[in-house]
């Protein structure tokens, strides 16, 4: 029978949605089969075992019908020889049974273990790979439970649902016949009763289960409250809205007891038709079999076979709908699985080999007309017939208002994007002649934002080049001005970051992220300054690192403090997509009008 959810504060399971068996879904489902492939041997062993445990199970109320009959001739006869004998044969079938349940569950979980494992293997590694438009489009959060959700989901087929599906039928099947062998009249009966109570009970557990649902979103909703407070609890604070927030709060959990209090209304009604409606029914049988035994028409013994098997019947029944909507399920998360895996990736490669450089550059980069919108917002021409140069070794700034369009030629020279129409050039050759992974191995970027993964610093670091010696990250470390701060930790460069480890300023986590760069050694560097100004002794340990950073390669230089780029080779201006100025410091402050002189001289006022 359907699992039903209750009360408001189970745990809330994620809803997912169902698929319509069609051939279509069902020939994504075959797509996935694969997977399961190199386990067929114990998968087919599971089934066996399956169906042997499930037919011995069935023995059962055979032999507990004879037992009956033994018991009342054993009376008259007074000899028990007859009962010792079926008490074991029905011990002999229930050790059997157990036996084969314990290999059917071991064999199964195995199955669906690997198999998941391996599905969540390529899912990851192709996720990985995908471009950046996909995760531009995608909410990561989102598709992040989405696909453990989905996972889970066919784990749990594999290992549940399609053993449920079998052993259902098989005692459906088995049960059906029994019952017929014994009584046609009886089984007639049961068949024109069981099937209409048992479609009322699935309605009405559907029904409840739908409110218990809408209280368990309203239940969400009302934590979400508590989260997003506790998250801002200076900000509910600071505007003295401890008071609005608790009314809010107070609201929704108010919608939750009406809701919970609507749902028990229902379930005991539920309880009404079970009582009244489900043992009334049994009773029913029973009653009426007793007559039937009464007129001769049947044994004791076949009538108590009858009434064990018909409860067989009547779970497997119920338990249909179930399976039959986690079928549906599973084909929904099969179908988004398969989509996910058939998402055309980047051409990186991601094996070990995809650290040597194939094609070495120089440094020179070049921004031939470029232009670009965002896939996912076509109307808005965010990079409008791009020129500019850098030669190999120089600073070239980047400067504009925001939104003008900087941080998009940074995605340019990564290749995280093709741009509409233009190209760029490494060493004077259209990006397209370098793979990928060549042109990405050989750019480094030191980020506003400076992310830093659960870890030590030391592997923090290391990140610039997986597999660096202890010796090249102390060095990365010491070029960055990052190797005193480092030592003043207790635990020095094994200190935890990230997330659950200390937290560190901004300008030690940038000065981690130019270490991390310096590690890397590119031929060209983007540096996509903080807005955030930092203290000045912060700042000078920051731009001395940053000055060691840019010795020696092609620098690009996302400027915001307009201070930090007057020495640069050459100022690119850029205005709502296009270059409408470029030069030295020195030319474009002496441009009457002009943009840069502009902002330099707000900047200069602030
Ligand atoms: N992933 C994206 N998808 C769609 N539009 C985007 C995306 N990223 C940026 N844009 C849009 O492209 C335009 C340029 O954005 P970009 O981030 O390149 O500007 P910016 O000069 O770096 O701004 P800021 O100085 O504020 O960082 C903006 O209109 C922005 O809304």
């Amino acid at each position: 029978m359907a699992r039903q959810r209750l009360n408001s504060s189970n745990p809330a399971e994620q809803e997912l949605p169902k698929a319509k068996i069609s051939k279509e879904s069902l020939q994504h489902a075959l797509t996935l089969l694969k997977y399961i492939k190199p386990y067929r041997a114990k998968f087919g062993l599971g089934l066996f075992f399956l169906i042997g445990s499930t037919v011995a199970f069935m023995y059962i109320p055979m032999e507990m019908g004879k037992l009956v009959g033994v018991a009342t001739e054993s009376i008259k006869k007074g000899d028990l020889t007859q009962i010792k004998e079926i008490a074991l044969v029905l011990f002999g079938t229930l050790a059997f049974a157990a036996v084969f349940s314990f290999f059917r569950i071991l064999w199964f979980v195995e199955v669906s273990e690997k198999t998941v494992a391996s599905i969540r293997k390529d899912v990851y590694s192709n996720l990985i790979r995908l471009p950046m438009n996909f995760f531009a489009q995608s909410r990561v959060g989102e598709l992040n439970s989405r696909i453990s959700s989905d996972l889970s989901q066919i784990q749990d087929s594999i290992t549940t649902t399609l053993a449920e599906f079998l052993r259902q039928s098989i005692i459906l099947i088995v049960g059906i016949v029994a019952v017929t062998i014994i009584s046609k009249e009886l089984t007639l009966f049961i068949l024109c009763v069981l099937p209409v109570l048992i479609l009322i009970a699935i309605f009405f557990g559907k029904y409840i289960r739908s409110i218990a649902r809408k209280a368990q979103d309203k239940l969400a909703e009302s934590n979400t409250i508590v989260e997003e407070t506790l998250q801002g609890i200076a900000n509910v604070k600071a505007f003295t809205n401890e008071s609005y927030e608790t009314n809010r709060y107070t609201q929704s959990i108010n919608q939750v007891v009406k809701l919970a209090l609507r749902g028990a209304k229902f379930r005991g009604a539920f309880v009404i038709f079970i009582t009244l409606g489900m043992f009334g029914a049994i009773i029913s049988i029973a009653v009426y079999g007793a007559s039937l035994v009464h007129l001769g028409k049947i044994e004791m013994k076949d009538f108590i076979s009858f009434i064990l098997y018909t409860g067989f019947v009547g779970g497997a029944m119920g338990g249909f709908a179930e399976i039959l909507a986690q079928i549906q399920k599973t084909l929904g998360a099969t179908e988004r699985v398969v989509e996910l895996l058939g998402e055309p990736s980047e051409q990186v490669a991601i094996d070990e080999d995809s650290y040597k450089i194939e094609h070495p550059i120089k440094g020179d980069l070049a921004f031939d007309r470029v232009s670009f919108y965002y896939p996912s917002r076509p109307e808005v021409q965010v990079l409008n017939e791009v020129s500019f140069t850098a030669k190999a070794g120089e600073k070239v700034a980047i400067v504009g208002p925001s939104g003008a369009g900087k941080s998009t030629i940074v995605g340019q020279i990564l290749r995280f994007y093709e741009p509409q129409q233009g190209q760029l050039l490494y060493d004077g050759l259209p990006a397209s002649a370098y793979s990928l992974t060549d042109i990405r191995n050989q750019v480094a970027i030191v980020p506003q934002d400076v992310l830093l993964f659960g870890g030590s610093i030391k592997e923090n670091i290391a990140y610039g080049k997986i597999g660096a010696t202890d010796e090249e990250i102390i060095q990365a470390a010491k070029r960055a001005n990052a190797h005193n701060f480092i030592m003043n930790f207790p635990e020095g460069y094994e200190t935890k970051v990230g997330e659950r480890g200390v937290k560190l300023s901004g300008g030690q986590r940038q000065r981690i992220a130019i270490a991390r760069a310096l590690l890397k050694n590119p031929v060209i560097l983007i540096l996509d300054e903080a807005t955030s100004s930092l203290d000045s002794e912060s700042e000078r340990l920051v731009q001395e690192a940053l000055e060691e950073l840019m010795k020696n390669r092609t620098s690009i230089i996302i400027a915001h403090r307009l201070s930090t780029i007057r020495e640069a080779d050459k100022i690119v201006v850029l205005e709502k997509g296009k270059v409408i100025e470029q030069g030295t410091h020195n030319e474009l402050i002496l441009k009457d009008n002009g943009l840069y002189r502009y902002l330099s001289e707000l900047q200069l006022e602030s």
